[in-house]
């Protein structure tokens, strides 16, 4: 038996055993680097044992106390340049807007919306294209090492089942769901009623519940576009909605661009701004993922952390409109408010996480700049931290992901920072390097090369 290879070792659901680096988050400026670890995942995908610092010639005896007779299921000896570290956690992204990445650069989100987004997400009408379309999506955020993902479908609400059936078909966890937008959209594409919006975000819900009823990998989120794209009515029945199901995370767009903010002032002005606005309806909680949250007022800032709502920063969308956007991250650190990375595909044109991690360490260094040290910039530990375990609390995931601690599901990347067959694009590694340097090279200049496997709950699903 011991000559098993992992993937059939799984197929009999057999534990998955690993030894070698192990690399990940403890806290924002916590990173942890375990060597010559012994990790043991359970036929559940959770992890039953780490420990570090042990000689190979004492796993035998590790396994037998575990509970398991040696020999029955291969250990995965990592070798140097090979480690684990978490998968990532995308907390903010728009799945109809994968094949329309890199379209329409260096213009306003609202002419952005009408001249290119809203047509890409409207073929999503035609389920025959909502399959096509999502299964290449999922499986290019799971190469890209992307093991959880906090999905705004189109407006469809087939289609979002669709793309929920996918995640949990291919494996990839998952938040799910059907954009809200009733108004200030063409009259090709919009919810046609409150009531039908309303309707269809109860079904998506219903059918989520289905198809995984312990939400053990895929989860309904209630998406309101934001207040522009959203009538009163349709806010307040969302709020409802979120009244009814407490578990629900919610996710909108926030204080995301000056037009964005002018007009939503126009269309409310009743409300002092958009905190109050999302507040009124019943929108903010500590299930909230705002994504942006670029010029939130002081009095914002302390309501949002009151709230405990968290931020999806996505710092390559914000810097690659009209201007170069700026969301003070360090202040919302400081404050203690959650915070994860977003790739925002497509308003951002990289489902890469290691990139969108490499464009928070640049506009960090503007906001550094630009409030004369102030916020200082992000060391790399805190980029690698936003996009594993930051991203798992911003989602409300952090009791059962984000990093390897014993009875989390192991939700992995296994990485080669050494290519022995292949020549990417990753900066040599060199004899003298230190485990701290191979990491640091990679997270600079690695790419979906050197994600050698990808893991959710311990299935292996890359492609
Ligand atoms: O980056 C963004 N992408 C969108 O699709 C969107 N809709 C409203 N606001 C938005 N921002």
């Amino acid at each position: 038996m011991a000559n098993l290879d992992l993937q059939s070792s799984q197929t009999l659901g057999l534990p998955l055993a690993f030894h070698g680096t192990v690399i990940h988050s403890q806290g924002l400026d916590e990173l942890e680097i375990l060597e010559n670890c012994f990790i043991l995942v359970d036929n559940t995908g959770k992890i039953q044992a780490l420990q570090s610092n042990v000689n190979p010639s004492q796993i035998n005896s590790f396994i037998s106390e575990l509970g398991y007779a040696p020999d029955v299921f291969p250990v995965k000896y990592l070798q140097r340049g090979q480690f684990l570290c978490p998968g990532f956690v995308d907390t903010h992204n728009h799945a109809p807007q994968y094949a329309q990445r890199g379209v329409g650069r260096g213009i306003t989100l609202m002419d952005w919306l009408n001249t290119v987004t809203f047509a890409h997400e409207a073929k999503f009408k035609d389920t025959e294209y909502a399959k096509h379309m999502y299964s290449r999506c999922v499986s290019g955020f799971l190469q890209q090492g992307i093991t959880t993902a906090s999905y705004y479908g189109s407006l469809h609400g087939k289609a979002t089942q669709i793309l929920a059936d996918i995640c949990l078909e291919k494996g990839q966890r998952a938040l799910v769901g059907k954009c809200n937008m009733n108004r200030n959209c063409p009259d090709w594409y919009t919810d046609s009623s409150v009531q039908e919006s309303l309707d269809q975000t109860r079904e998506v819900i219903q059918h989520i519940h289905n198809i995984d009823s312990e939400s053990k990998l895929v989860r309904p989120v209630i998406t309101p576009r934001f207040a522009i794209s959203c009538e009163p009515d349709l806010l307040h029945g969302l709020g409802v909605i979120a009244k009814e199901h407490p578990e629900l995370p919610i996710q909108t767009h926030f204080n995301e661009a000056r037009g964005e903010l002018e007009f939503t002032r126009r269309l409310f002005p009743e409300f002092r701004n958009e905190t109050e606005l999302y507040t009124k309806f019943g929108l903010l909680s500590d299930r909230t993922i705002l994504a942006h949250c670029i010029f939130l007022e002081e009095e914002e800032i302390e309501e949002i952390r009151k709230l405990g709502c968290g931020v999806a920063h996505c710092p390559v969308s914000n810097t690659t409109m009209d201007s170069f956007m700026v969301a003070p991250i360090r202040e919302y650190l400081r404050k203690g408010i959650k915070v994860g990375l977003g790739t925002d595909c497509g308003g951002g044109h990289s489902i890469s996480m290691l990139e969108t991690m490499r464009q928070a360490f640049v506009v960090s260094i503007a906001r550094q700049e630009a409030t004369r040290v102030e916020d200082t910039s992000l060391s790399l530990a805190e980029g690698f931290y936003l996009a594993t375990l930051g991203g798992a609390q911003v989602c409300g995931l952090d009791e059962r992901i984000g990093n390897f601690a014993v009875g989390k599901d192991f939700d992995a990347l296994e990485i080669h920072a050494i290519e022995l067959d292949t020549v990417g694009i990753m900066t040599p590694v060199e004899e003298e390097d230190t485990i701290s340097v191979i990491f640091e090279k990679w997270i600079m200049t690695g790419d979906d090369r050197n994600i050698a496997k990808v893991y959710v709950q311990g299935r292996s699903v890359k492609a």
